[in-house]
């Protein structure tokens, strides 16, 4: 896992709530036991996880789809039934990484961008020009795939400074909200790739066990994120109306109330249901109208499916 950086903090606390609690005795320390004894933590770059995973120094690897194909790694989906796809070059000693969970977060685009104001207008306008970027393998398999032929610069970072310097005449670099692009007055001229971080495995792990139980518990965690857990008492007479609020993952469950002998005595049910959070509020209000009560909204740590 990435060991610094904007990818560090979510992913630590991705391992958390997947239950897989890091046992981190130093902060520079870069490996660390879990609590489960099968599997140990690589802190390292971002960039460099891909090379981790596909040489074998570590099984599962969490790093943007953008490290991915940069590595040169052929990059194979799994679950969706999408096609597997290549970029940046072969992979010559075919340790492709499979896509086992897109975890949500580092989401992003690469694209190609020039100065707003200047002649680079359409991306057949950077051939024999130049090319700034940190992501040189993805850029020039972008290029030839188009048979458009620029020199590619490399740089490590502050790409978008290149082409006010006459280093470059375009860059392909990262975008999320566009500020960084936005202040250096510099125009998106097409979209390289679309990135998130993703788990990954090499192809000859992924029928292990423990990875599999490793990435049923991220997707555990992706897939309670954005939900809330609602708890409330309902008269009996009132249940359908709100079952008619909550449609839910196949419906919401109805417990009787015990009363004091183990009976219900007071007419009514608890209900429970999982909701979205951005209907949270409509809900709730829709759920007080038609008869609920003592309505407790929690959040989800994981939801499996
Ligand atoms: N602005 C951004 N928004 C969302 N995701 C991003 C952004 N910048 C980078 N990422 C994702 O994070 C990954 C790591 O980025 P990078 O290697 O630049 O590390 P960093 O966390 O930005 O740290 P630093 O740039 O200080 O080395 C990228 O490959 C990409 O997948
Ligand atoms: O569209 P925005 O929200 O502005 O984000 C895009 C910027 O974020 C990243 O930079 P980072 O802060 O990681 O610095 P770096 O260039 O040194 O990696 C990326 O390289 C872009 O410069
Ligand atoms: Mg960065």
């Amino acid at each position: 896992m990435p060991n610094k950086g904007r990818l560090h903090e979510p992913t630590m606390e991705l391992l958390e709530r997947a239950g897989l609690h890091v046992e981190r005795t130093a902060d520079r320390q870069l490996y660390a036991d879990t609590v489960d004894p099968e599997v140990t933590v690589l802190f390292a770059r971002a960039a460099d996880i891909p090379e981790y995973v596909r040489d074998g120094a570590a099984d599962l690897g969490v790093t943007g789809l953008d490290q991915a194909h940069e590595s040169g790694a052929v990059v194979e989906a799994t679950g969706d039934g999408s096609e597997a796809s290549t970029a940046g070059g072969e992979d010559a000693d075919g340790a492709a990484l499979v896509d086992l969970v897109d975890l949500g977060y580092g989401r992003c685009r690469l694209v190609l961008a020039a100065p707003e104001d200047g002649d680079i207008t359409e991306i057949d306008d950077v051939d024999g020009r130049t090319v700034a970027t940190e992501f040189p393998n993805v850029t020039r398999s972008f290029f030839d795939s188009r048979g458009i032929a620029p020199d590619i610069v490399e740089v490590t970072g502050a790409t978008e400074l290149t082409p006010h310097v006459e280093m470059a005449d375009a860059i392909v670099d990262i975008t999320s909200t566009g500020t960084t692009l936005k202040v250096n007055r510099l125009a998106v001229i097409a979209d390289v790739l679309e990135s998130s971080v993703r788990l990954f495995a090499r192809a000859n792990v992924v029928d292990d066990p423990k990875v599999g139980q490793v990435a049923t518990a991220f997707e555990s965690v992706v897939a309670a994120e954005g939900k809330r857990y609602l708890m409330m008492n309902v008269p009996t007479s009132r249940l359908e109306a709100v079952k008619d609020v909550i449609p839910g993952m196949g419906g919401p469950t109805v417990m009787d109330i015990a009363g004091e002998n183990g009976e219900d005595e007071s007419g009514q049910v608890a209900v429970h249901a999982v909701v979205d959070e951005r209907r949270v509020f409509e809900v709730i209000t829709d759920l007080k109208a038609v008869g609920a009560s003592d309505i407790l909204v929690t959040e989800i740590e994981r939801l499996v499916e």
